[in-house]
């Protein structure tokens, strides 16, 4: 087995540090190793296509058949039976390599931050009467308390690049569309301005008043409880001794309890979409009074089945309208169907991205290895005993392995346990105290290797994660960006490792491009791959181009023929690039009532839909998940015909993280899915 795959590769994130602070290295430079020589396995036949898809798991994702040609290029390295020998390893001592590594969390995050690693990315604004961009935390009016505690709590020196950005265009009140990479800090981006303005207008509820109903001031939504959880501590550091409340509210803990601690007075509630609509039908809170309003990972909060659930939030309850409450939407990927969406609950918004949407940060080392299925077990072993034996995990090297499915989730942790390396899984089967136990002793170190489906995916800001291993990568590109994402966070630097086979077709386009653009060396097989495999059914990628990053500048009545990112359009047809998002005509991406063939999401409301991407749909035939009819995609969404639902007993499959998901859709899994709260 390739052990110096994986010594290089921490080698190649060593070179990139010194003590305590990593250097920057331009990314060109990094990859000095030869690729080829340690990681191609070669690969066979195109086997893509035709997939297993049950009938019904509703929204289920295609796995599409419809342009798989199948092809049969086998590489002679993958016969060779010393394929596995190990290359000269060019670093001695990788211990001590990566023990430089600044992957832990230091006393002082802003010598740990790598500013350089950020300043050179472009960023894009659009809208009217853009703020000005700061460039100090003191050139912005804070507040005494709030600035005390960026300083002196959290340590932070100088704005990231989307704080310097966002901060001000959400101090002016505007509403706001951000986009910016994992881990550059937007947590702090959106908290901030609004701390600012509860402060603004905060009225102290006297103490000893016990309040039936909760009226905060500002929601931040999140769609997971952890992460929500991960919110609420950040947003209390931010706000200590400024008098601003904060509380939380998310699904898998005692109600009583949560709704006890808002008797202190809730200025700003941390929320996942479910308890919160449990509470407001409950008349314990209410919304009539938000001034603020914030969806963390905004495109996963609006995808698919999510978005019913937030637009009740936002559009019907006694939310105050756009214009009257500020909003702001946060992610690191933002495909320009959801931006489309997300603009109903804006005002005259300004668009931010630092970097292209979507885009991965280079501070994380990618390495797409191939891989059969029935020898990815003993592959991630090698791994493993490499990385052990160069000491390169345990507390301050700790690995998140990501899966497709909540079964898989829990064979593998067991597997890994039998075989001697300290594992354990999350994953929306389980009860939130087992969840929470899981992140706890892996944060800790106690198991430094989690394995984990979605529900990890976005979000959690765990210090040293050193190494994500994409096990199943998943089926569309954002979710593996969102992924590697949990290492390579602040500035510092991580290694993410893609187990690859010709079942991940769908992907070979979009991840090579992306690992390209974010300064990676692609294999050349993963480029054969993406090019057999046809372009028209990568949703990202289509063309090749990367176009508009505000779907507002990429719309209009007509044609769209491939090219552009986004080729959005309102009313036509749209072949080709992309995502093509197109509502009402003959599309080639996503679609409202009609044919989508092949590319991106090609998600229909109510009607054919072939190939690639999403493949989700309404009402009938499709060659990737439906409600209601044929499906022959592989992969499930876990959800189905009910909507939206609450932990009620659902499809199955794939996780996504204890949230979506309903009804009784089928699933190539027996599992019951997580529900949304
Ligand atoms: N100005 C700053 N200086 C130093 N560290 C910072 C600064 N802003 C944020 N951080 C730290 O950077 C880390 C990542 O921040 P955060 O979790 O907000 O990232 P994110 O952009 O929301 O990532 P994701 O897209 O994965 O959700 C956190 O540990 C946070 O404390």
């Amino acid at each position: 087995m390739s052990h110096s795959f994986f010594s290089d590769s921490y080698a190649e994130m060593a070179a990139k540090s010194v003590r305590g602070r990593p250097n920057y290295v331009p990314p060109h430079q990094r990859n000095n190793y030869n690729a080829d020589e340690t990681t191609r396995y070669g690969y066979q036949t195109g086997n893509n296509g035709s997939g297993r898809g049950r009938g019904r798991g509703g929204g289920g994702r295609g796995g599409g058949r419809g342009f798989v040609r199948g092809y049969s290029v086998v590489d002679k390295e993958f016969h060779d039976p010393n394929r596995h020998a190990r290359t000269h390893n060019q670093y001695d001592n990788l211990t001590e390599k990566f023990n430089e590594l600044d992957v832990s969390e230091t006393e002082n995050k802003s010598m740990a931050i790598n500013f350089d690693a950020y300043e050179d990315i472009p960023v894009e604004i659009t809208g009217s009467d853009v703020p000005k961009p700061v460039n100090t935390f003191a050139d912005i009016d804070l507040g005494g308390s709030l600035n005390d505690n960026i300083k002196n709590r959290c340590k932070y020196v100088k704005p990231t690049p989307i704080q310097r950005h966002a901060i001000p265009v959400a101090l002016a009140g505007r509403d706001l569309m951000a986009c910016a990479q994992t881990g550059s800090g937007k947590t702090a981006a959106f908290c901030f301005p609004i701390i600012c303005g509860v402060l603004k207008i905060q009225s102290p509820v006297p103490y000893g008043r016990r309040e039936m109903v909760s009226y905060p001031l500002a929601l931040i939504l999140s769609p997971t409880r952890e992460l929500c959880c991960q919110i609420f501590e950040e947003a209390k550091k931010f706000c200590h001794q400024t008098g601003v409340k904060v509380a939380v509210a998310y699904g898998g803990a005692p109600i009583q309890h949560q709704l006890r601690s808002f008797e202190k007075g809730v200025d700003i509630l941390v929320a996942t979409p479910g308890r919160l609509t449990d509470m407001i039908e409950r008349s314990r809170v209410s919304l009539k009074k938000i001034k603020h309003l914030a969806l963390d990972e905004a495109d996963r909060m609006l995808d698919m089945g999510f978005e019913p659930q937030i637009r009740k939030i936002v559009e019907c309850l006694d939310m105050p309208p756009p214009g009257q409450r500020q909003t702001m939407l946060f992610s690191a990927t933002f495909p320009s169907e959801i931006q489309r969406l997300a603009s109903d609950f804006l005002s005259n918004y300004i668009f931010l991205s630092v970097g292209r949407v979507g885009s991965s940060t280079d501070l994380i080392v990618q390495k797409v290895v191939f891989v059969e299925d029935e020898e990815k077990r003993e592959y991630l072993r090698n791994l493993l005993h490499d990385q052990k034996a160069n000491g390169n995990l345990g507390k301050n090297a700790l690995i998140v392995i990501f899966v497709e499915t909540k079964r898989a989730a829990d064979t593998l942790e067991n597997w890994l346990c039998r075989i001697g390396f300290p594992a354990t899984a999350i994953h929306g089967d389980k009860v939130q105290y087992e969840r929470e136990k899981a992140l706890r002793s892996f944060k800790n170190g106690m198991t430094p290797i989690l394995v984990a489906t979605d529900v990890a995916s976005r979000g959690l800001d765990i210090p040293c994660v050193a190494h994500v291993i994409n096990f199943d990568l998943p089926r569309d590109i954002d979710s593996y960006v969102h992924r590697i994402g949990r290492t390579g966070r602040a500035g510092k630097s991580g290694l993410a490792t893609a187990f690859f086979n010709s079942k991940n077709s769908v992907i070979a386009k979009s991840l090579s491009d992306l690992m390209k653009e974010s300064h990676q060396e692609a294999p050349n097989w993963l480029d054969e791959y993406a090019s057999s495999y046809s372009s028209s059914s990568d949703r990202r990628y289509g063309s090749g181009k990367f176009g508009a990053r505000d779907f507002r500048s990429g719309n209009g009545n007509g044609n769209s023929y491939g090219e552009s990112y986004y080729g959005g359009n309102g009313n036509g047809n749209s072949y080709g690039g992309g995502y093509g998002g197109s509502r009402n005509s003959n599309s080639y991406g996503r679609n409202g009532n009609s044919n989508s063939y092949g590319g991106g999401y090609g998600r229909n409301g109510s009607s054919n839909s072939y190939g690639g991407g999403y493949g989700g749909n309404g009402n009938s035939n499709s060659y990737g998940g439906n409600e209601n009819s044929n499906s022959y995609g592989n992969v499930d969404y876990g959800e189905s015909s009910g909507g939206f639902d609450y932990g009620a007993p659902a499809a199955e499959a794939v996780d996504y993280g204890g949230s979506w998901a309903a009804g009784g859709g089928s699933g190539y899994e027996s599992v019951v899915a997580d529900g949304w709260e």
